[in-house]
């Protein structure tokens, strides 16, 4: 079915790693989106049957779907049944699935990095393995919907979580021709512990985390900040001692005479009618964001200095309702269906 013609039809739609954290947000969305239906949710092939409330109990009597194991035989059984499969899986298992859902008519919305850099040639050096579908790197669409200015396709692919935090940040001056030409634009940004997914791992348990910097220079989310910004760029990821949200502070240097009045003017333009980010006049807090569909911007200037602060909730902005935003444009609804729990946004 097309998204075309599917203008009155609940959107029929399942999660593929939905016992982890950013499917299981997403798997939320969906089910109190009044646009979509949540048909089914997946998890690993050697997973038993469990009721998602038995994963996340905060959710009982809310949320009672079965979890059940992915098998790709499913993708052929699940044909003409489903219009759109969200992909929050790891990047390789996304990969793989994903032309065999194309194949059966279902849509796909990629939370992973499988899709996000057009040059085939980075995934060894930054993935750690070679592309085997470098033909739809082409086909898919990055989904950073506050400048996406196309029709989505039918293989979408969310950006990441960090790289949205701090391309929302610095391409609204970017673009509007502000930045001195020989700036190389250094990021720094916290990532909550969520955004290490749900796995036991040594790194990311309670007694370890404090605040660190890891992947200098070799984070795979570098080259893909490079392709938004369309530059060069230092990005220092950090892993801080909470749960959820990101903060990232972005340094520019300026063309010389830029003046305050035109960066905000820059901003608020780049901004004006798009719901999900709000311009402060304060320093952002992640606590201000998390559980929030929200990007918050502010920014500061001294001369030809600019720092840029952003936040945002990783599992929301960051994946989920990311992914929510651009399903929601590709079928046609209200851009921000089902992003605000509890209240009637539509
Ligand atoms: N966490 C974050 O902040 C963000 C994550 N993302 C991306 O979203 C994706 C998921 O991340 P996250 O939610 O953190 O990960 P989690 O580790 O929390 O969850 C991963 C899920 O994928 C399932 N899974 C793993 N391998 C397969 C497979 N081969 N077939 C079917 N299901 C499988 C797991 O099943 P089981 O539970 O049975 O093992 C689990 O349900 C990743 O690509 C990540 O890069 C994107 C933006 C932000
Ligand atoms: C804290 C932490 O470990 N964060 C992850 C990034 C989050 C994520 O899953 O990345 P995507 O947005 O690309 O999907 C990391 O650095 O690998």
């Amino acid at each position: 079915m097309s998204a075309a013609n599917q203008s009155n039809a609940l959107i029929r739609s399942i999660v593929l790693g939905a016992a982890g954290y950013s499917g299981a947000e997403l798997a939320v969305i969906l089910a109190r989106n009044p646009f979509f239906e949540l048909c089914g949710a997946y998890a690993s092939a050697g997973r038993t049957p469990e009721s998602f409330s038995s994963l996340y109990p905060r959710y009982k009597q809310q949320l009672d779907i079965m979890v059940q194991p992915w098998l790709d035989t499913l993708a052929a059984e699940l044909s003409g049944k489903v219009d759109v499969a969200f992909l929050a899986l790891p990047h390789e298992a996304s990969e793989a699935v994903t032309p065999l859902l194309l194949a059966q008519g279902i849509d796909v919305v990629d939370l992973s990095g499988a899709f996000r850099l057009k040059q085939a040639e980075l995934y060894p050096q930054y993935y750690g393995y070679e592309h085997q579908h470098p033909e739809l790197l082409q086909e898919a669409v990055y989904s950073l919907m506050e400048w996406q200015t196309t029709p989505l396709p039918r293989l979408i692919s969310v950006p990441g979580c960090y790289p949205t935090a701090c391309t929302l940040a610095l391409l609204p001056i970017i673009k509007a021709g502000l930045v001195a030409d020989n700036c190389i634009p250094v990021i720094n940004a916290i990532s909550g512990v969520s955004g290490a997914g749900r796995k036991a791992a040594l790194s990311t348990s309670f007694c370890e985390v404090g605040l660190n910097a890891y992947g200098f220079f070799k984070h795979r989310h570098r080259p893909e900040i490079e392709q938004n910004l369309g530059r060069k760029v230092v990005f220092t990821p950090h892993l801080g001692n909470f749960k959820r949200g990101i903060l990232a502070t972005s340094v520019v240097t300026l063309k010389p005479g830029v003046s305050a009045n035109e960066i905000t003017s820059v901003f608020t333009q780049a901004y004006a009618n798009k719901p999900l980010v709000r311009l402060l006049s304060h320093s952002p807090n992640v606590a201000d964001v998390a559980g929030t569909p929200y990007c918050d911007i502010f920014w500061q200037q001294d001369g030809e200095q600019l720092v840029v602060v952003s936040a945002i909730d990783n599992l929301l902005k960051g994946a989920a309702a990311q992914a929510m935003q651009a399903a929601n444009v590709r079928f046609s609804k209200p851009e921000t269906a089902g992003l605000f729990a509890g209240v009637v946004n539509e």
